[in-house]
């Protein structure tokens, strides 16, 4: 077997311009992200110098009765550059994925410990033992003791590599009834139970499947312990179910939790967990208002000075911070440094402090500075690793009017068996899925201008198998779990490419196999070339013939070479 080994480069932030209505909305994140830091109240300058002396995990942080295994191994650069594999058509198999038994061992993320290694409760880990979790993911491993250690944290790692777990279970070992029972902790009739978690992310699909994962844990008695508070549902039911139920956890998106909360129907002053997932998302301007009000209300205190000499030694009288994506470009980690309580960066199976973090700030690719002084400076950082190693990338030239008939003859070439299909423009999603169809295809469309029972009808066939396409947006680019998804197919080219990776990122979880398709006509090879240098990975031209894959670009000329 030929291997064609590149070093991963530089995952900085990419604009490509290639519609009026693409360039306003990566105009307008790009704004965002320069403008987030005028949301901040506080200032970097409050938080003293960062020492790994300081960071010390093994000094006492105030709580009680953690686990005596928990050491956080901090490093303090992230410079190990990781090596991708490109192989050749001849050594793919292109087999689909059903189950978790496929996992790759040369690929998994599971290198880790043991979850009863890690600090958590008991109680906890029955559950994660009846639930089937056997192993912590390397990403799980590193951030489960850091936060129970109550640091503030970043954590990034690639996309299905297990980070909901990594936050939830620390949450779960403070909050509710899984929780370990230290011997000052309130029974819960004795006292009038308030909001102690609060999750974040930025949509209802995501929220929803954040809820399951904490109901599978807590188990059916229990489940009441979180509520969901999603946009699209009926606000005074969710209300109600607040007063009622008095969950210690709400997961939700920013719109509905900030009108709660303005309503005053939700007490998260003395919240102890406030999570951003997928917080790249979250910090864009869509979200700038009601993420505001979020930040200044949850876990603080009225009354509270925020100015307090702050530090990993002091108890914490304010909220635990943390922030997760599989793509952290520099707004974030400035978010981080400035809302939270010496944040340490949790990269896979490494804990670092954020000053060792790759800066990423966008470079508009579309102008031709590419060799200019800024890019050039970028090549030497460290990767930031945002793509699972196990996937395949490629790309296809064709017609416009050719891509349906195209993307039939990967899903036949590949004989993928659960593919979700990415479009830039929602108006043209039908379309794409009625062609799908005639072609004898099980296809459905996938947006926000749905309404909530198709969405989530939609999202349950596509689960179940029932459908082999799914047609979408940017909406399912985010934080979405199918297990089974063994293809995507870019039938647009995404804007850039942090959205490249999230929506690459649906296929190849957990170490699966997954193959990733860009279908695109000959005046945009350009845009993939740049992905391709931007995401340290190879992208190798491919086609469809005789219902096979086959590669028909340079890159298939040099495997010939070196054969
Ligand atoms: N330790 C584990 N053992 C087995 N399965 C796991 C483990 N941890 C997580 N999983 C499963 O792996 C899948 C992917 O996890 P998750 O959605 O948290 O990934 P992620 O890193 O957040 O991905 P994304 O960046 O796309 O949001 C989920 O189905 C989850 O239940």
């Amino acid at each position: 077997m030929v291997l064609l080994k590149m070093p991963m480069l530089s995952s900085t932030r990419l604009l490509l311009l290639s519609s009026p209505c693409q360039k306003l909305s990566s105009l307008s994140k790009a704004a965002c992200f320069h403008g987030s830091g005028q949301l901040l109240r506080h200032v970097e300058s409050n938080q003293g110098p960062l020492t790994l002396a300081s960071l010390d995990p093994k000094i006492d942080t105030g709580k009680t009765n953690r686990g005596k295994n928990n050491k956080i191994k901090l490093e303090t650069s992230s410079t190990k550059e990781k090596m991708g594999e490109v192989q050749p058509l001849s050594s793919n198999k292109f087999k689909s994925v059903a189950t978790r038994k496929s996992l790759e061992s040369a690929l998994s993320p599971f290198n880790a410990k043991s979850f009863s290694e890690l600090g958590l409760p008991t109680f906890l880990l029955e559950r994660l033992e009846a639930e089937g979790f056997k192993v912590p993911t390397d990403v799980q491993a590193a951030a489960i003791p850091t936060i129970l250690k109550n640091h503030d944290v970043v954590i990034q790692s690639y996309t299905g590599s297990g980070k909901t777990l990594a936050y939830l279970l620390p949450i779960l070992s403070e909050v509710g009834p899984l929780r370990r029972k230290s011997p000052d902790c309130k029974d819960e009739q004795g006292k009038k139970m308030e909001i102690e978690a609060v999750i974040i992310a930025p949509s209802r699909e995501l929220g929803m499947q954040i809820v399951r994962e904490f109901e599978k844990l807590l188990g059916p008695s229990d489940k009441k312990v979180v509520q969901q508070l999603v946009g699209g549902a009926n606000r005074s039911r969710q209300e109600e179910a607040l007063k009622k139920n008095k969950p210690a956890i709400v997961v939700g998106t920013p719109g509905r939790i900030a009108e709660i909360s303005a309503a005053g129907k939700l007490h998260t002053h003395n919240c102890r967990f406030l999570v951003l997932d997928e917080v790249d998302e979250l910090l864009s301007f869509n979200f700038r208002e009601d993420m505001h009000r979020i930040l200044e209300h949850v876990g603080r205190r009225s009354g509270m000075d925020v100015r307090e000499p702050k530090g990993p030694t002091v108890r914490r009288a304010e909220r635990q911070t943390i922030l997760v994506s599989a793509t952290v470009p520099f707004s974030v980690i400035r978010a981080a440094r400035s809302w939270g309580n010496y944040p340490l960066l949790v990269q896979a199976e490494k804990v670092t402090t954020l000053d060792s973090a790759p800066i990423s700030e966008p470079v508009n690719l579309s102008k031709p500075s590419l060799t200019s002084s800024k890019t050039s400076n970028l090549q030497g950082q460290p990767a930031v690793t945002s793509l699972p190693p196990s996937l395949k990338h490629y790309y296809c030239v064709t017609k416009l009017q050719h891509k349906i008939d195209t993307m039939r003859r990967c899903i036949h070439a590949l004989d993928a068996k659960s593919v979700i299909a990415f479009m830039n423009n929602t108006k043209q999603l039908k379309d794409a899925v009625f062609k799908l169809e005639a072609r004898g295809i099980d296809a459905a469309e996938l947006h926000g201008a749905l309404g909530k029972l198709v969405r989530s009808t939609t999202l349950k066939k596509f689960k179940n198998g029932d459908l082999r396409v799914l047609v979408t947006n940017e909406l399912s680019a985010r934080g979405l779990d199918v297990a089974e998804c063994d293809l995507v197919v870019n039938l647009d080219l995404p804007t850039d490419s942090i959205h490249y990776a999230h929506r690459a990122g649906r296929t190849g979880r957990l170490g699966r196999k997954g193959t990733v398709v860009s279908m695109c006509e000959e005046p945009e090879v350009f845009v993939v070339k740049k992905l391709q240098k931007q995401l340290g990975v190879q992208i190798p031209a491919c086609d469809f013939v005789e219902g096979k894959l086959v590669m028909t670009g340079e890159e298939e000329r040099t495997l010939e070479r070196i054969r």
